[in-house]
């Protein structure tokens, strides 16, 4: 990626959060308290390919912790929302012409076997923006089915590029696994 398209990001994602943040909370939370639910992304295990988009949101987990203890005496309470892989007319555009292709192969990698739906984000973000969760704040809730615990859907091909182990009985034992020599 350009570092054009690594700002573009950057800016939207994370500096965009930290400005809505701050106007919310100077305008309103401040003198009167509040909640604020932050989007977030499927990116516990990075996010190869969207390199930009996991940093940017694993930046906004931690702003989401920061905040959440700065404006606790204000009376704001501040949480995220991880969304899985979720499929709207609008989110396939967003990939332009390679968007049916993506979010046709990500199916696999949902323990659910199907992506999710906007609908199936909002009652998360509605429960944390509400009086049930009075005394939740600083955390992240996983609206995923699991998928962040499954496979990564990046694959890494074949290789003999990594560095070899420091010689011993122990890479020895590992170089006979690898030739499938061993008697274990
Ligand atoms: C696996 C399963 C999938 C399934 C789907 C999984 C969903 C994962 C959830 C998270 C998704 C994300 O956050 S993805 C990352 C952010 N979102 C998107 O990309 C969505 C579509 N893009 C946009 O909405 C916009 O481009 C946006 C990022 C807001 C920037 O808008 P701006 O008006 O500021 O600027 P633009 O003119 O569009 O772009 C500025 C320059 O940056 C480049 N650029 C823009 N977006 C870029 C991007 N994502 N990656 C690289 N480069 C990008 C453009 O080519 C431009 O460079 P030049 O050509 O040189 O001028
Ligand atoms: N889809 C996915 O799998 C995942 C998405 N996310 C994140 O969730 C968020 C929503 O994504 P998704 O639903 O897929 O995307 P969509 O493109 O479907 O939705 C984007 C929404 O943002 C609104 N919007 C765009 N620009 C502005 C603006 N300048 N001011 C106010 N509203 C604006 C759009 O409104 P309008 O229709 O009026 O243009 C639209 O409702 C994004 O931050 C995305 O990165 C996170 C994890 C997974």
């Amino acid at each position: 990626m350009s570092a054009k398209g690594w700002k573009a990001v950057i800016d939207t994602n994370l500096t965009g959060t930290f400005h809505c943040s701050q106007e919310v909370y100077r305008a309103w939370m401040k003198e009167h308290g509040g909640a604020i639910v932050n989007i977030i992304a499927d990116m516990w295990k990075g996010f190869p390919g969207m390199a930009h988009t996991g940093a940017a949101r694993a930046a906004v987990e931690n702003l989401t912790k920061s905040l959440a203890i700065e404006w606790a005496a204000s009376g704001v309470r501040v949480n995220s929302v991880a969304p899985g892989t979720i499929i709207s007319k609008t989110a396939v555009a967003n990939y332009k012409e390679a968007g049916p292709a993506l979010f046709q192969m990500s199916i696999a990698f949902s323990p659910a076997k199907r992506l999710g739906v906007p609908e199936e984000i909002s009652p998360a973000v509605c429960f944390l923006l509400s009086p049930a969760a009075s005394y939740i704040s600083g955390a992240t809730l996983r609206v995923d089915a699991g998928q962040s615990l499954y496979h990564s859907m990046w694959e890494i091909p074949d290789h003999s590029a990594w560095p070899e182990p420091p010689n011993g009985e122990n890479a020895e034992t590992l170089r006979e696994i690898l030739n499938n020599k061993s008697k274990l």
